[in-house]
């Protein structure tokens, strides 16, 4: 596979985790999933920008677009070097668990921030940028391996994305900072 191939697989095997982010974003807020509490620190377990409106819508897109991605390889409308599925149950079962994946691993990154003791939606450099993929990564590992340079493609291009996206959603005012 050449470095074009390599990415577009990468992009393409990661792209529900991205989508469940995304949605997440666009449509959470409300009650946040740790109901307010506090962790034996006094700081906030998780906090307020981890929902449950969030996290259910962004499992839903993430899912759906993995569907979507089956029925557009099968329909041949694009092209992947490698692909990791075969049938549409694959599909969903995997693109349930890299956007669950996506959303624990953010909530796991926003826990760590808490302990660290920096506020909501304060910025966390790195882990900011890679706690959702590391965390659909791990969901999907046991069952669909990827390898590594794959995992290192994906750690290359998602801050690049995320940025830039993050950029385009607070322009749109569906974030309330840049980062
Ligand atoms: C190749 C390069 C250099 C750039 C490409 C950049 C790119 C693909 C940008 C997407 C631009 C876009 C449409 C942005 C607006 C979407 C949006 C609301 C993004 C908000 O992102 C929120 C961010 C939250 O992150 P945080 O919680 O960790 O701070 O999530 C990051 C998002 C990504 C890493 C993925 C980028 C998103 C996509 C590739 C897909 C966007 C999908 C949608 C907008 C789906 C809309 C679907 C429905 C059902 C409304
Ligand atoms: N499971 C999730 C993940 C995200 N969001 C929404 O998406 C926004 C952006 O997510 P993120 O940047 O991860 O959260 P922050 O507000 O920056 O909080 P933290 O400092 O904990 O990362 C959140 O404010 C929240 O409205 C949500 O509702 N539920
Ligand atoms: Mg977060």
């Amino acid at each position: 596979m050449d470095i074009i191939g390599l990415v577009f697989t990468s992009f393409w095997y990661i792209l529900p985790a991205y989508i469940a982010n995304a949605t997440a974003c666009i449509f959470g807020g409300g009650t946040p999933l740790d109901l307010g509490k506090n962790f034996i620190d006094g700081r906030r377990l998780v906090g307020d920008g981890v929902t449950f409106k969030g996290t259910f819508s962004g499992v839903l897109c993430g899912t759906i677009a993995a569907i979507l991605q089956g029925v557009i390889l099968n329909l041949k409308i694009v092209n992947v070097p490698m692909v990791f599925y075969s049938n549409i149950f694959e599909y969903t079962f995997l693109g349930f668990l890299l956007s669950s994946g996506a959303l624990f691993g953010d909530m796991v990154g926003s826990f760590i921030k808490r302990r660290l003791g920096i506020k909501q939606g304060n910025p966390a450099p790195i882990l900011d940028q890679l706690n959702f993929v590391f965390g659909a990564i791990l969901f999907t590992y046991p069952f669909s391996p990827i390898p590594l340079n794959m995992v290192i493609t994906i750690c290359i291009i998602t801050p690049v994305i995320h940025l830039t996206s993050n950029i385009i959603a607070y322009k749109l005012k569906i974030k309330k900072v840049w980062w």
